[in-house]
């Protein structure tokens, strides 16, 4: 099971990059496709999802090219596009069945394994109710469920955890990691601690290019040494973050406490902190753009 995306660029009308000559190399395991808006996550889920033609480069799935024999790939896919939406007066079957139909899924097969997917996903109680009434975080669920229809070696779910609460959030990332299993799991998103939890791997991108390609644990260590961390009143926080990459602040009853992220040691009184994958993130950021923020 091998994904292979080589020097894929996307140019939409207006001369806009959505991708400018990604590769990557994937087998099985959860990667977390890490960027900020507008980097070009959805354009690469899109093309391997056969929606979208990339500009150059190509794309091949166990070695067959995907340009040529769309169906190649169509064929091992479950995808959870950015906008899914469901049709609100349907009830968690009928829609599984509607999408099952759609797929070319065989009826009776269908209806055992959407009974199966209704307890994966934890709907079992509630597959009788319009979709309509469902929370953000069990419509994401259900969309989960659907892309998982034909069992799918590749999954592919694009910014999954957008407007979910923190608990629903958790919910779905734990979802994602039983899922993992013997397939190839891409989940996009903004968010680091959505990757932390469940990623195999990391590809960070932005601007349509990828800026690395790291193991949860080469993410950690590329920023070992230059996380930093120091209390200062808050009047001079100003000032710090004119002139350095700050993670995080936590105000307290006697200043702040403030997380930094560089090559140099802040000041006398910054102790070195363990990096987190957010401060690897930010710095890779910050570091693309030429420097702080
Ligand atoms: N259909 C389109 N026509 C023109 N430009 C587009 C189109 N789709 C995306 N773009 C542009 O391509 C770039 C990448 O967009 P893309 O949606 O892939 O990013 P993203 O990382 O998924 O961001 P977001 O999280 O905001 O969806 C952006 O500059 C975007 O404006």
């Amino acid at each position: 099971m091998k994904l292979s995306i080589k020097n894929v660029s996307k140019r939409y009308k207006g001369n806009v990059w959505g991708l400018k000559d990604f590769s990557l190399e994937l087998g099985p395991g959860v990667l977390g496709l890490l960027g900020p808006n507008g980097a070009g996550k959805s354009t690469l889920m899109r093309i391997l999802a056969t929606i979208t033609q990339p500009t150059e480069g190509n794309i091949t799935w166990d070695g067959v090219d995907i340009s040529g024999s769309p169906d190649t790939i169509r064929s091992v896919l479950g995808y959870l596009p950015q906008d899914f939406g469901v049709y609100p007066n349907l009830n968690a079957v009928e829609f599984l069945e509607y999408m099952a139909a759609i797929k070319g899924i065989d009826s009776k097969a269908a209806k055992s394994r959407i009974d199966e997917l209704l307890d994966v996903v934890n709907l079992a109680d509630a597959k009788k109710r319009p979709l309509g009434g469902y929370s953000g975080g069990m419509k994401q669920r259900i969309g989960i469920a659907q892309a998982l229809l034909n069992d799918p070696k590749l999954l592919i779910v694009d910014e999954p955890t957008v407007g979910l609460d923190p608990e629903e959030r958790v919910r779905f990332r734990n979802l994602l990691s039983d899922l993992s299993g013997d397939r190839i799991v891409i989940l996009s998103t903004h968010i680091v601690s959505d990757v932390e939890a469940t990623a195999t791997g990391i590809a960070v991108i932005n601007k349509g290019s990828m800026l690395a390609n790291y193991s949860p644990e080469s993410m950690l260590s590329s920023i070992e040494g230059k996380v930093w961390e120091t209390a200062i009143p808050s009047s001079e926080l100003n000032a710090l973050k004119q002139k350095y990459l700050i993670s995080s602040t936590i105000r307290r009853s006697d200043g702040v406490r403030v997380r930094v992220v560089s090559d140099d040691k802040p000041g006398i009184d910054a102790i070195e902190a363990q990096p987190t994958m957010e401060d690897a993130y930010l710095y890779l950021l910050s570091t693309s753009r030429g420097g702080k923020e």
